[in-house]
């Protein structure tokens, strides 16, 4: 069996993923099956960075669509997201791992406040790292929030778990004739417009030679799959 082909990364979870057969919040059997693939590659030697969605618990442009205000629906949509890491960090605390939630937003009785320094003493004594609150600004995503802090943590890659096995030549959900690519650059998925990734995200990732994974985080084993170099998966790269 291979080891990690990585040193460092950064998981981005859907926050989708987290409701498993549900409408709406969180299911805790599907956080705790993530959390012991977490702690899997944590005990592979992979230093593991989080940063988890919050589609799952509300969306700013849901609001906005029914006319209510943006930013407002974007902070509340970054809470969800704070609400998410804590759920994961207590999941991966159960199971041995230390964990640690570092928010964009300054929640100090929940959780520490993001700080790039900090962060890296957290890697230091061998903790997962959860960040929420995604960039911390209304108007950008989790994606966007993902490649930031893959940047900002010298992370090796950016995986992508989300609800689709890879990037598609369309929306797979919608096209049913959508064919899966193996390998793209950053360059293609900005100019056919493949809009798994938002673009902030993929310029960004871009930008800083960040390859870019995706994969279903819905099969069991897929992230150490991932990890491994095995499984179904679009790599962005190049
Ligand atoms: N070209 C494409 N290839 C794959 N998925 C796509 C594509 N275009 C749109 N999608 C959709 O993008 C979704 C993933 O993006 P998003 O909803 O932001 O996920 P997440 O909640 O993981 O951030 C997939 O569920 C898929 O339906
Ligand atoms: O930097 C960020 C990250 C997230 N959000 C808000 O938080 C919501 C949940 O994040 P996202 O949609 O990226 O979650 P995911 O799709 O990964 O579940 C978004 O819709 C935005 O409203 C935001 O305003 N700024």
């Amino acid at each position: 069996m291979p080891e990690a082909l990585y040193r460092r990364v950064l998981l981005k979870l859907s926050g989708e993923a987290l409701m498993g057969d549900r409408t709406f919040g969180i299911d805790p059997k599907v956080v705790n099956r993530i959390a012991a693939e977490i702690v899997e590659a944590h005990r592979l030697g992979v230093e593991i960075a989080v940063v988890v969605g919050g589609g799952n618990i509300f969306r700013g442009v849901s609001v906005a669509a029914e006319g209510g205000d943006r930013t407002t629906g974007d902070y509340l949509g970054m809470l969800g997201t704070v609400m998410n890491a804590l759920a994961l960090r207590s999941a991966v605390d159960r199971l041995g791992v230390p964990a640690v939630v570092l928010s964009a937003i300054a929640i100090p009785a929940l959780c520490e406040t993001f700080t790039q320094r900090g962060a890296m003493t957290h890697f230091a004594e061998n903790k997962v790292l959860i960040f929420a609150g995604g960039t911390g600004n209304p108007f950008f995503t989790t994606d966007s929030g993902a490649a930031l802090r893959a940047a900002e943590m010298g992370c090796d890659a950016l995986l992508k778990g989300t609800q689709v096995d890879g990037v598609y030549t369309a929306d797979p959900k919608k096209d049913p004739t959508a064919t899966r690519y193996e390998q793209l650059t950053h360059q293609e998925v900005l100019a056919k417009n493949l809009q798994v990734m938002d673009a902030a995200a993929i310029a960004l990732a871009r930008d800083n030679r960040i390859p870019v994974i995706v994969f279903s985080v819905h099969e069991s084993g897929s992230f150490v799959d991932v990890l491994r170099g095995r499984g179904r998966s679009t790599t962005i790269a190049g």
